[in-house]
């Protein structure tokens, strides 16, 4: 059920989003609805309606004109509400229980209306709380091998993939996180934001050299490498989970970029959690880290063997070079993504909701030296174990 109203942009209230709701197919005639804005996130408004006889609910989420974290000084487009509604439709396409289901859309609203999923938690707060989540990396293994190999030149028609391609240009949405992600971070720009305990190694790094040109390296891959339909914002708060499910909400961001930026920014917000942890919880998150690799490469080989359309497929060392460069641009990302949440503008509340002070610097000095060591080192990581032993290295 699409709405096909032709309805002005007007951003909605409690009552307008139950109206609209009754308007859908969903709810039986005259149930109580109530609502309740649940959106924790930096840029949208999320409603949850709900029958308060049966508890059935559903979700309207709300591009708004600008973005909600910054205000209206922050213009950002509503496309971003047909690029995540079709980006989830998209990969539910190859992972349908991974996604939530997409009721309806209306563009000119700028609204997504899809699957409650509120019987689930947002995995970082789980994992802030100590859960374990024990399908989480198997099941981004194997979100991440079946989205993005899926819409790869490897499994399309080449007419096909650019067709996506240009469906999914989302240039506003890529500003975003070139300037937070890739470029911000290595300079003394205002946006950067943190303690004043860490000027010394923020200052370190606007001065490090050789790791700003790794940077730019890596920012001119994200700019440049259209290989698959992208996520393009996979951070543990971008999850649901519990013991049993998981599933990938918020594709605002997707586009067409390369493949180690999902795997990438997952592993990066599993080790910014890890740090946080000590003995076997901590070693719980550090098999995460190495099982989403190993699930996500032997899905992507299997998928290779099993459905790949490259003539070049079968060419010796071919898979094993596509790997290679999609495991080094992941850990280089995931190098970014450490950085950018530890003194960018959006961090992560696994980091800051540490309140001794002493132990939340120290934890941010050590998930910096990790950015830095993953962005330079990417290379000469000869495995995801290799990585996971440097993270615990940097721990020492
Ligand atoms: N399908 C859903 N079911 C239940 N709650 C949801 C759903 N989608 C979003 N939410 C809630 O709204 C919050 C913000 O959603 P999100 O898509 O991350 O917004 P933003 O784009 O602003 O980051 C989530 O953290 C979650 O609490
Ligand atoms: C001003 S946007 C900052 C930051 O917020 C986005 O995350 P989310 O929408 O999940 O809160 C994205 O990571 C952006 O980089």
């Amino acid at each position: 059920m699409t709405t096909t109203a032709v309805n002005s942009y007007k951003a909605l209230t409690d009552d307008s989003a139950i109206a609209l709701a009754r308007t859908l197919d969903f709810f039986p005639e005259g149930a109580k609805l109530e609502s309740q804005e649940i959106g924790d996130g930096n840029l949208n408004y999320v409603f949850r309606i709900t029958d308060s006889e049966s508890g059935k609910g559903l979700i309207i989420k709300q591009a708004l004109p600008y973005a909600k974290v910054v205000g209206e000084s922050w213009p950002l487009t509503l496309k971003r509400a047909t690029i995540e509604a079709n980006a989830l439709r998209k990969h539910g396409e190859f992972v349908p229980g991974l996604v939530p289901v997409v009721y309806a859309t209306d563009a000119n609203l700028a609204l997504t209306v899809m699957e409650d999923l509120s019987h689930l938690t947002i995995a970082r707060e789980g994992l802030i709380r100590g859960e374990a989540y024990p399908n989480l990396s198997k099941d981004i293994g194997e979100y991440l091998a079946k989205t993005l190999f899926q819409t790869s030149d490897f499994a399309l028609h080449p007419f096909e993939k650019k067709r996506l391609a240009a469906e999914f240009s989302n240039p506003e949405l890529c500003k975003i996180t070139e300037d937070l992600v890739f470029t911000d971070p290595f300079f003394d720009f205002e946006t950067n934001d943190f303690e004043p305990e860490l000027r010394a190694e923020v200052e370190a790094i606007w001065n490090n050299g050789p790791l700003k040109l790794e940077a730019a390296k890596l920012k001119k891959s994200f700019l440049t490498d259209a290989e698959a339909l992208l996520h393009g914002d996979l951070h543990t708060g971008s999850i649901f989970a519990s013991d049993t499910e998981t599933k990938v909400i918020d594709s605002e961001f997707a586009f067409y970029g390369p493949i180690g930026f999902d795997v990438g920014l997952f592993l990066a917000n599993l080790i910014a959690q890890a740090v946080t942890r000590e003995g076997e919880k901590r070693e719980v998150v550090l098999h995460h880290i190495e099982q989403t690799w190993n699930v996500f490469s032997s899905n992507f080989s299997e998928l290779w063997e099993q459905q790949g359309i490259e003539a070049f497929k079968d060419t010796a060392g071919y898979k094993e070079f596509v790997l290679e460069k999609i495991f080094q641009d992941a850990i280089g990302f995931a190098g970014c993504e450490l950085i950018r949440r530890t003194i960018g503008l959006a961090h992560v509340k696994d980091l800051d909701s540490i309140e001794e002070l002493e132990r939340r610097i120290a934890l941010k000095k050590q998930v910096l030296q990790t950015g830095e060591a993953l962005i330079l080192k990417r290379k000469e990581l000869p495995s995801i174990a290799a990585v996971v032993a440097l993270v615990e290295e940097q721990s020492r």
